[in-house]
């Protein structure tokens, strides 16, 4: 039977933007049936002006439907990805999850795969963290963590908390190389399962 996949994504500076549309396009040429939604961010058009970083992928960003818990409903697969802020996920990311209220007392995601993804500066940013904090929302939905298996890349390791990509410090290092390959193969997992 067909997967029914949902990507969310908080970004301000692109990256996490394209790795969510490099998942989308990987799991649509792998047969999903995948939709792409963005996180609301109502700082994201001041940040735009402020860092022109922030400005490159602005439009194309907004163009995407908003997230809201509902429209993830008949998912099989979530993946959510973050920028790494503080060792912890965005607070647009957070605000998000805490729209979960009325489905969590319901456990209406109960038994979803649930994929985390960030990025962060560098090793010791903490992105590890903020993977963590996807996965803990996504145990209190009842959710399942689907984990980096150790041998996604040849030569390559990832946390088992989700796949992480280093932007450097001033968040342009843009995806590419091993973290393109690794998702091409965790979208092959996770379609396994
Ligand atoms: C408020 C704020 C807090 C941040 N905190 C961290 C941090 O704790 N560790 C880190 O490595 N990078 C930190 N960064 C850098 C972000 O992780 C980086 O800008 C982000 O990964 C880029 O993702 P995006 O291109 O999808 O917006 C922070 C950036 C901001 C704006």
């Amino acid at each position: 039977m067909t997967k029914k996949v949902s990507i969310v994504f908080h970004s301000v500076c692109g990256n996490n933007f394209l790795i969510a549309k490099e998942f989308y396009k990987e799991f649509e040429s792998q047969g999903a049936e995948v939709k792409m939604f963005r996180v609301n961010d109502p700082n994201l058009e001041e940040l735009a002006k402020q860092f022109t970083i922030a400005g490159q992928y602005k439009n194309e960003m907004l163009s995407i439907d908003e997230a809201s818990p509902e429209k993830l409903l008949d998912s099989d697969i979530i993946l959510m990805g973050s920028p790494t802020y503080y060792g912890n996920v965005s607070g647009a990311m957070k605000s998000f999850m805490d729209a979960f209220s009325p489905y969590w007392t319901g456990a209406s995601f109960w038994g979803k795969k649930l994929f985390a993804f960030s990025t962060c500066a560098n090793g010791q940013g903490g992105g590890d963290m903020c993977l963590n904090a996807i996965n803990i929302f996504g145990q209190h939905m009842g959710m399942t963590n689907v984990p980096v298996p150790s041998n996604l890349v040849s030569g390559q390791s990832f946390p088992a908390y989700g796949l992480l990509h280093y932007v450097g410090d001033y968040s342009n290092m843009r995806p590419s190389g091993f973290t393109l390959m690794a998702v091409k193969a965790m979208t092959e997992r996770l379609l396994e399962l």
